[in-house]
């Protein structure tokens, strides 16, 4: 325990604007990436940047229920590509008929071309039994997970590193092949790899499988449903009538 808690306050100014030129630049411009993977290795001392970017996350209770599980083989790699080629089949089968032939020219991993793959995984015991802030909903290591997932993604954009999330397997499969413990729970399995070129918007709507909803249709305040907000500029046009 300290006497003063506030020896350990720093300054919080804003960021300059090339700061948060940076910041903003990495949100927007992240994308995931299936097939624009060089084969060259990345060096540790990126990967380790981008795994202490991870590291950084917050996560509930302080808990960092994660651990970051590096699959380099091509022999590791092609199991994991098996194990993702069936349950991919098996998705096929689950769109409506008039849907599949775009879902199966959409490419969905790069797990053999990205040189480096790394399963994150969420240890629910990392804690002890009763953690702060979990006490009421477990899915919160698993949230704290994710958020270390995306400080990674940002991360390896600002480094010139694609990454791709691949999550189109049975997670049992992915366990065995992995050598993963039952209790540990997977939450991503990425691929990773320098790019020079990254699709300017998600591939998924360049290749019109889906388009990006209006953030105005999203935003709701006081009540769910509501739209009057001040937000974006189409919200700043004033209240929009319910069910609009
Ligand atoms: C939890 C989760 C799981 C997956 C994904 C993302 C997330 C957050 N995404 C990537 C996803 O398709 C992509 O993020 C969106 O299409 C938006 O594109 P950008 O990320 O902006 O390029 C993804 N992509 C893919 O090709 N195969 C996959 O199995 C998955 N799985």
């Amino acid at each position: 325990m300290h006497d003063d808690p506030n020896e350990f306050l720093v300054r919080a100014a804003p960021f300059a604007d090339r700061d948060k030129d940076a910041v903003y630049r990495a949100i927007h411009t992240r994308r995931d990436v299936r097939d624009q993977f060089k084969a060259d290795p990345l060096p540790d001392d990126l990967v380790c940047r981008l795994l202490e970017a991870a590291h950084a996350a917050p996560s509930v209770g302080f808990m960092q229920p994660w651990n970051f599980l590096l699959v380099r083989s091509s022999q590791t790699r092609g199991a994991v590509w098996q194990a993702f080629r069936r349950a991919n089949e098996e998705a096929e089968a689950m769109f409506p008929k008039e849907r599949r032939s775009a879902y199966r020219a959409l490419k969905l991993e790069g797990i053999r071309k990205a040189p480096l793959n790394i399963c994150v995984t969420c240890d629910p015991d990392r804690g002890g039994p009763v953690v702060l802030g979990r006490t009421h909903d477990a899915r919160m290591d698993a949230f704290s997970t994710v958020c270390a997932i995306q400080n990674l993604w940002l991360a390896a954009r600002a480094e010139g590193v694609g990454l791709g999330w691949v999550s189109i397997f049975h997670e049992a499969e992915l366990k065995t092949i992995l050598g993963i413990p039952p209790r540990v729970q997977i939450i991503g399995y990425l691929c990773l790899g320098f790019v020079d070129e990254l699709y300017c918007a998600p591939e998924l709507e360049v290749k019109g499988w889906r388009q990006r909803l209006a953030l105005d249709d999203l935003v709701f305040e006081e009540q769910w449903g509501s739209r009057l907000c001040g937000v974006t500029p189409a919200m700043a046009e004033g209240p929009v009538p319910q069910g609009s």
